[in-house]
């Protein structure tokens, strides 16, 4: 109870009836029910100022709003229970502190995002009913929202709910209990409008009773923040009130639940990287020990410090891979056939200049010094804190694949029958020598030979019989020159001399001394003595008025060959 100064209660005992005149039709604020009682929040907060101050009001229907407010105007009713303070109604009203604060909300569909500043809205309408002092404000407010007009207050949310207009503004109380009632789900509570659009839900009291004013204030002030939320609640289920926008909600579950999936996706795919990796790393293990070859990893310094060799150098080398890895380790440049350090060294010195790739055959001496080949492939792929390169690779023997390519060297250079070179390969080493002797201002003589009436030889012994004195005759040509000499088959029965660092009288006379040799010495084929000789040309790179080409002097020494057949054979000529 708020007590009552005797003044005050003889003034309340003075003015009589206390009329109170509420507004018959706005709910859930204050309204008549079916049955004719006045309630809704406002009855429920008169009910505590009556009680609080022990009086008791005198509820007076005259009419609707308008006719309310005229009757209020005329004086003929005290109170007008619960309105916003206007200018306007200063005129003839008094105004208590608010029986009640209730902000105003924009009103929306389900999908319209949520407001948070309506200034920013573009081609949106707002519905409003005719005439009220609301609407100017919103149109001085917010000039980007068109109006749409509707007749009564609560049409508003209609026009929202049947897409007339895309929104309303209603105090939040008002809205949340029409939405709840009139089964409105397709709105919601977008957002709560400026500070200045907050209803202060007040009593105005006639000018002439400010007395009356300040003993409802009294009253009014008793009323806690609790007691008002209960009386709110008791009219209007205040949980439909949306605080914030579901379609954002709805938008940050999906996002949430794409991440979710996201990561979800993830592990598993992290867990199958994992295992794959696992696997990887099994096989690469697996791989590197059945290498056909030591894979390797270490440091391009002159000992090739080694710090990873696989399972592979034990049967290439013949060492474990801990001796060429551990501490008192065996320097892998040791294993390095001398004369190729050097090759092996330049190649990969070259590689890591330009951060290419190296591939690089050389012979290696195994742990019972033995010799073998072998092709080391590798990349650098970076340098050690003291910048020295680290080089990774794989080693393979390759010494079969040597010796193959040996043995096809040597008969791709050999003539078959003879054994001696064939002229292909004469010819190569003849352009060789040629060009060294031309630089290094030495002899160079070549001489053409060939048998003496072979044809007889081949009539008389068979072909077979003329390939054993083709055969015996190259054996004892290159063994009546020096080591050094070149011998070689030029065709048939033709054979080729060619002897470096000595004059033309020189050539001539080392094939003086064989042809007197042939001529002493038969041979003897199937048993039967035979005698072979040859004829022969011989030219000297060194002649007066000749140039050191190769196709001139092979001219001169076969022209010169022919001088000697002519000359009845078992000659040798030596010049034009
Ligand atoms: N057995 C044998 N005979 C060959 C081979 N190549 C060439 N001939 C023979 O060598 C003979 C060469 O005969 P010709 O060119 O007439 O010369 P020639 O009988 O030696 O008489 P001149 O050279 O004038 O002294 C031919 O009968 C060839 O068939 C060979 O690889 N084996």
């Amino acid at each position: 109870m708020v007590p009552l100064t005797p003044e005050e209660q003889a003034y309340i005992q003075s003015i009589g009836p206390i009329t109170v005149a509420p507004d018959p039709d706005w709910v859930p604020y204050e309204y008549v029910d079916e049955d004719g009682d006045f309630t809704g929040i406002a009855a429920d907060l008169l009910d505590l100022v009556q009680e609080r101050l022990g009086i008791e009001f005198t509820y007076v229907f005259p009419g609707d709003w308008g006719v309310i407010l005229e009757e209020s105007r005329a004086g003929n009713v005290l109170i007008l229970p619960f309105l916003n303070q206007t200018p306007d109604r200063e005129d003839w009203l008094v105004f208590t502190e608010p029986l009640l604060v209730d902000p105003s909300v924009f009103i929306t569909r389900e999908e319209h995002p949520f407001i948070f500043d309506a200034t920013g809205l573009t081609d949106e309408s707002i519905a409003f009913p005719v005439g009220t002092s609301l609407e100017e404000r919103v149109q001085r407010d917010f000039p980007n929202l068109h109006i749409v007009h509707v007749e009564r207050e609560n049409d508003v949310f209609q026009a929202v709910a049947n897409r007339s207009a895309d929104m309303a503004l209603r105090p939040l109380t008002v809205a949340a209990y029409t939405i709840r009632k009139e089964g409105l789900f397709n709105l919601k509570i977008a957002g709560q409008a400026p500070e200045h659009y907050t209803n202060h839900l007040r009593m105005g009291v006639l000018k002439e009773h400010a007395m009356l004013r300040d003993i409802l204030d009294r009253a009014i002030a008793t009323i806690s923040h609790r007691e008002r939320e209960e009386i709110v609640n008791r009219h209007v289920n205040i949980t439909v009130v949306q605080a914030f926008d579901y379609g954002i909600l709805m938008r940050l579950v999906v996002v949430a639940g794409i991440l979710l999936m996201l990561t979800s996706y993830w592990n598993l795919r992290l867990r199958r990287l994992n295992a794959a990796l696992a696997e990887s790393e099994r096989s690469k293990s697996v791989l590197l020990a059945n290498l056909p070859g030591m894979a390797y990893r270490g440091l391009l310094d002159r000992d090739w410090t080694m710090e990873f060799v696989s399972e592979g150098v034990k049967s290439l080398t013949g060492w474990q891979p801990s001796d060429l890895t551990g501490e008192s380790a065996i320097r892998y440049a040791s294993l390095i056939h001398p004369e190729d350090v050097e090759v092996v060294w330049q190649a990969w010195s070259g590689a890591t200049e330009s951060w290419q790739p190296v591939s690089v055959e050389y012979r290696i001496r195994t742990r019972d010094h033995k010799e073998r080949w072998v092709f080391d492939q590798g990349v650098p792929i970076g340098r050690d804190s003291s910048g020295t390169p680290i080089i990774e690779g794989l080693v393979i023997d390759i010494t079969d694949r040597k010796h193959a390519e040996k043995a096809l060297y040597e008969v791709s250079i050999h003539d078959q029958l003879t054994g001696i070179f064939n002229r292909r390969h004469i010819f190569n080493c003849l352009n060789d020598m040629l060009i060294k002797a031309a630089r290094e201002h030495t002899g160079l003589c070549v001489a053409i030979i060939d048998l003496d009436h072979f044809k007889t030889i081949n009539d008389t012994l068979g072909h077979g019989g003329g390939d054993t004195v083709l055969r015996g005759f190259a054996q004892r040509l290159k063994a009546s020159v020096r080591p050094y000499d070149l011998v070689g088959r030029y065709g048939g029965e033709e054979f080729i001399v060619a002897v470096s660092d000595v004059d033309l009288p020189t050539a001539a006379s080392m094939l003086e001394r064989f042809l007197e040799q042939m001529n002493a010495d038969g041979f003897e084929v199937a048993g039967e003595g035979l005698k072979v000789t040859f004829s022969a040309g011989i030219a000297d790179i060194g002649e007066p008025g000749t140039e050191p080409l190769l196709e001139p002097l092979l001219a001169r020494a076969d022209a010169r060959l022919y001088a000697a057949k002519r000359a009845g054979r078992n000659c040798i000529v030596t010049s034009d």
